[in-house]
């Protein structure tokens, strides 16, 4: 299966929710009146897209006056078009381009978000771009992590710097920096502790594992990457909230987007924080980590091929 037909069916359960509601409720021959409108916008809120975006494509079907009516796949493709207006803005690549090297990413999330997945799948597509990684097991708490990371590395072949449960994670991170510009390495990917619930004490680490590589590279981390689970729906949004509080993070990755009705919760995010959308998982293997593309998305969502 395709990258995205795995995203399509994955978003199958989404789109079955949003994509029936829309084929009940469109009107091949009578105008959409008031109440067709009301519940477009329900079906819209219900698929998590959330209510300003859900507000907006009412307004939008309504300025529209679709006097004669409109069709199934009128509708699909007028909220496909708005979908795409809201995440195109937002549907950016992660870029090398930090100078001198290495680029410093420090990903963060909450424990079982695909966190360690998502560092060994970025890490195999740049170094399928050539780009040579080197990886820090910073999430020092859990030696699950850290085993998890060291495997996830060799299967790559990509070294990773790690330290024995409970070792400082800003120390390792300093550490890990100074190995990566010693080895000439261009992309450093740090993993963190994910405990929200012990949230100033992850706030101090994580202030503290960017003040000391700061020592090292004064424009570290170029990018802090939050991962999200899709099938957490809402609560990634007071995720979003709570990390770029604590985190400072400039850039969002959603997983498990082939196994989750909650894919529209995406919209929601991209309209309420406008923060850059580099990647989406879509499996489990290491390359089911695909750019996010803001048409393709929409078309998934609802059901538009
Ligand atoms: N279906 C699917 N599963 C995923 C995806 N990304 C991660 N997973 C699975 O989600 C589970 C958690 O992923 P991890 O990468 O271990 O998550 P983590 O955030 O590092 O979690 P901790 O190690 O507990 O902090 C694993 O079973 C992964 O295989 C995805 O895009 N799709």
């Amino acid at each position: 299966m395709s990258w995205l037909d795995r995203l399509k069916s994955g978003l199958t359960r989404s789109t079955s929710k949003l994509g029936d509601s829309l084929a009940g409720l469109a009107t091949g021959s009578m105008p959409l009146d008031d109440a067709r409108l009301d519940a477009i916008e329900e079906a819209l809120i219900a698929a998590d897209l959330g209510p300003a975006v859900a507000g907006r494509i009412r307004d939008r079907l309504a300025d529209v006056k679709f006097a004669k009516g409109i069709d199934e796949a009128g509708l699909r493709a007028a909220v496909a078009a708005e979908v795409t207006a809201v995440m195109a803005p937002v549907a950016k690549a992660l870029q090398v381009t930090a100078f001198p090297r290495p680029h410093v990413i420090l990903v963060v999330g909450v424990n079982g978000s695909g966190k360690t997945t998502t560092i060994a799948k970025l890490a195999r597509r740049f170094t399928e771009a050539d780009y040579t990684v080197m990886l820090a097991a910073g999430d020092t708490f859990r030696a699950a992590a850290i085993a998890q990371l060291k495997i996830w590395a060799e299967r790559i072949g990509v070294p990773v710097i790690s330290g024995e449960q409970g070792a400082d994670a800003a120390g390792l991170a300093f550490e890990a920096l100074k190995a990566a510009r010693a080895a000439g390495s261009d992309v450093l990917i740090i993993d963190t502790a994910g405990r929200l619930q012990n949230k100033a004490g992850l706030m101090d680490e994580l202030a503290k594992m960017r003040r000391v590589i700061q020592k090292l590279s004064p424009a570290a981390p170029h990018d802090t990457v939050l991962v999200l689970d899709a099938t957490t729906g809402q609560n990634a949004l007071n995720q979003i909230e709570v990390f770029r509080d604590i985190a400072k993070v400039t850039g969002l990755v959603m997983t498990k987007l082939d196994g989750s009705a909650r894919g529209g919760v995406l919209v929601a995010a991209a309209e309420r924080f406008r923060l850059p959308i580099h990647a989406i998982g879509v499996g489990e293997g290491m390359d089911d980590l695909r750019p996010f593309t803001a048409e393709e998305f929409a078309d998934a969502l609802t059901g538009t091929s």
